[in-house]
C-alpha cells in the first residue's frame, strides 16, 4: 500500500511532469485566471519574442482592479495608469484569444467571484493568477494560488509553473458557530490565532464539522484569507456542498465527462493517518464575531473587547503596535464598540458574493443608515448584481441610505476612485487593513458583511447580536 496522502499530496502529484534531483518541480496548470494589473509585460513578453498563449481554452482574463464601480463607467477611466491597463487587457485579450469578460458583459466581475461562477474552478485543479487571492478558488479542493508577472508569462508561454512543494498545515475548526458568527470571523481568528506568518511554507487544509458545514461561499471566505496567514494555499476537501455547486455551471463538465471528473473527485481527501506538519484547532463555540483594530490582519479581536495597550505584547510587536494604534488614532482601553467610522464598504473577493449581501440587507432591512456616514455595496460580479436586484436587495440598500455599485474591486484597495479620503475610518468586509490600503492615510477595520451592515446603523463599531437581538450577545 502506498503512504497516506493528504489533499494537497493527491493534488500535487496529479500536477508534477517533470521533477529536478532537489524536489522542484515543473507542475501543470489547469486554470490560468488574468486580470489587468498583473499581465501588460506578461503578454508583452510573449509579443516581443513571437510566442502565443498556449492554452488560451483554459486561460480567463477579466479586468477588476481598476474599473470604476459607477453605473457611468463606460465613459472611461480617468486615470491615466488604469486606463493603459485595462485598455492593455483589452487588446491583449482580443489579440491573443483567450476567454475574455470585458466591463460591458454582465458575467465582468472581480475575477476570484468569476472564476467559480462561471464553473473554471473546480475540484482536484491548479489554478494560478497573478494576484495573491487566488487562495479564494481553494474552497473547491482546487490548489490555487498567486503568481508574479515573470510567472504569467511562463504559465501564458507554457501552461505550466516552476514549483516546491510546501508544507502540509491543518486547520480544524471543531463544533458549530454560534448565531452571528460567519465564515469571515472564521478566517479572520484563525490569523489572530496563529499570527500572519502562522502558515509560512505551508499549504492549509480547512477541516472539522464548522468548515463542513459552510456553503462553498462561505468557504471561499476561509480560504481568500489563507494568503494573509502567510499560507501558499488554502483547501477545503470537495463533498457534496462542492458538487452541487459546480454543477450545470457554464464551464463545468457536463454528461460523461461529469461521471469521469466525478469519480476523480471523490478521491480528493486527505488519508487517514497522513502527515500535517502543524496543526492548529479551534474550537467553533469559542468564535465570536470579531472585528481588527490594527493594520494587520492579525491585530484582530472579539467585538466585545477593547483596544490592546502595545504593552500586551512581546518583542518585536510592541512597537508595531505602538504604530498601529497612531495609524490607526486609537487609545488602549477604547471599547471596539464606542469606535465611530465614517465608510461603509461591502464588497470584495472576500465578501462580495450573493450570501454575503444578503447577510448585510437582512441587517439594513428596515433601518438607516447612521447620518454623516456614506456607505456602498459593491457586489462582486454582474451576476452577483443582477441576482441582488431579482430579489430586491438593491431597494433595501437603497432605502437604507447605501449606494448600491456596479462590480469590481473597488474600495478594497486604492487603485480606483472608491477611496477613503485622509483620516477616514472604514468598516469594511475586505480582507487587508494594511496602512493606505483603502486610500492615503485611511483607516480600515476588518469585519463580515452583518458586522460591517451593523456598523453602517449605529455609525460605529457594533456587535451585530446585539442590533439583531440574537441569543449569546
Ligand atoms: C493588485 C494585485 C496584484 C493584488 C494582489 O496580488 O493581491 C491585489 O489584488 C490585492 O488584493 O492586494
Ligand atoms: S477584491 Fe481586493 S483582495 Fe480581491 S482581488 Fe480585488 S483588490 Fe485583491
Amino acid at each position: 500500500m502506498s503512504a497516506p496522502k493528504t489533499l494537497y499530496d493527491k493534488i500535487w502529484d496529479a500536477h508534477v511532469v517533470s521533477r529536478d534531483e532537489d524536489g522542484t518541480c515543473l507542475l501543470y496548470i489547469d486554470r490560468h485566471l488574468v486580470h489587468e494589473v498583473t499581465s501588460p509585460q506578461a503578454f508583452e513578453g510573449l509579443r516581443m519574442t513571437g510566442r502565443t498563449v498556449r492554452k488560451p481554452e483554459n486561460t480567463i482574463a477579466v479586468p477588476d482592479h481598476n474599473v470604476p464601480t459607477t453605473t457611468d463607467r463606460a465613459k472611461g477611466i480617468e486615470n491615466e495608469e488604469s486606463r493603459i491597463q485595462v485598455d492593455a487587457l483589452d487588446k491583449n485579450a482580443r489579440d491573443f484569444g483567450v476567454h475574455y469578460y470585458p466591463v460591458s458583459d454582465v458575467r465582468q466581475g472581480i475575477v476570484h467571484i468569476v472564476g467559480p461562477e462561471q464553473g473554471w474552478t473546480l475540484p482536484g485543479m491548479t489554478v494560478v493568477c497573478g494576484d495573491s487571492h487566488t487562495a479564494t478558488h481553494g474552497a473547491f479542493g482546487a490548489l490555487a494560488h498567486g503568481i508574479g508577472t515573470s510567472e504569467v508569462e511562463h504559465v501564458l508561454a507554457t501552461q505550466t509553473l516552476i514549483q516546491s512543494k510546501s508544507k502540509n498545515m491543518k486547520v480544524e475548526i471543531t463544533g458549530k458557530l454560534r448565531p452571528g458568527v460567519t465564515a469571515k470571523d472564521i478566517t479572520l481568528s484563525v490569523i489572530g490565532a496563529t499570527g500572519t506568518a502562522g502558515g509560512t511554507g505551508h499549504v492549509i487544509e480547512y477541516c472539522g464539522e464548522a468548515i463542513r458545514s459552510l456553503s462553498m461561499e462561505g468557504r471561499m471566505t476561509v480560504c481568500n484569507m489563507a494568503i494573509e496567514g502567510g499560507a501558499r494555499a488554502g483547501l477545503i476537501a470537495p463533498d457534496e456542498t462542492t458538487f452541487n455547486y459546480v454543477k450545470g455551471r457554464a464551464h463545468a463538465p457536463k454528461g460523461a465527462q461529469w461521471e469521469a471528473a466525478m469519480n476523480w473527485w471523490k478521491t480528493l481527501y486527505t488519508d487517514e493517518d497522513a502527515h500535517f506538519d502543524k496543526v492548529v484547532t479551534i474550537r467553533g463555540e469559542d468564535i465570536e464575531p470579531v472585528v481588527t483594530w490594527g493594520t494587520s490582519p492579525e491585530d484582530v479581536l472579539p467585538i466585545s473587547g477593547v483596544v490592546p495597550a502595545p504593552e500586551d505584547f512581546k518583542g518585536g510587536k510592541v512597537d508595531a503596535a505602538k504604530r498601529a494604534l497612531d495609524y490607526m488614532g486609537l487609545k488602549p482601553g477604547t471599547k471596539l464598540d464606542d469606535i465611530p467610522i465614517d465608510v461603509v464598504f461591502i464588497g470584495s473577493c472576500t465578501n462580495g458574493r450573493i450570501e454575503d449581501l444578503r447577510a448585510a440587507a437582512e441587517v439594513l432591512k428596515g433601518r438607516k443608515l447612521a447620518p454623516g456616514v456614506r456607505a456602498m455595496v459593491v457586489p462582486g460580479s454582474g451576476l452577483v448584481r443582477a441576482q441582488a436586484e431579482e430579489e430586491g436587495l438593491d431597494q433595501i440598500f437603497l432605502d437604507a441610505g447605501l449606494e448600491w455599485r456596479m462590480a469590481g474591486c473597488s474600495m478594497c484597495l486604492a487603485m480606483n476612485p472608491d477611496q477613503l479620503a485622509p483620516g477616514e475610518r472604514c468598516a469594511s468586509t475586505s480582507n487587508r487593513n494594511f496602512e493606505g490600503r483603502q486610500g492615503r492615510n485611511g483607516r480600515t477595520h476588518l469585519m463580515s458583511p452583518a458586522m460591517a451592515a451593523a456598523a453602517a446603523v449605529t455609525g460605529k463599531l457594533t456587535d451585530v447580536r446585539k442590533l439583531m437581538e440574537l441569543e449569546e450577545a
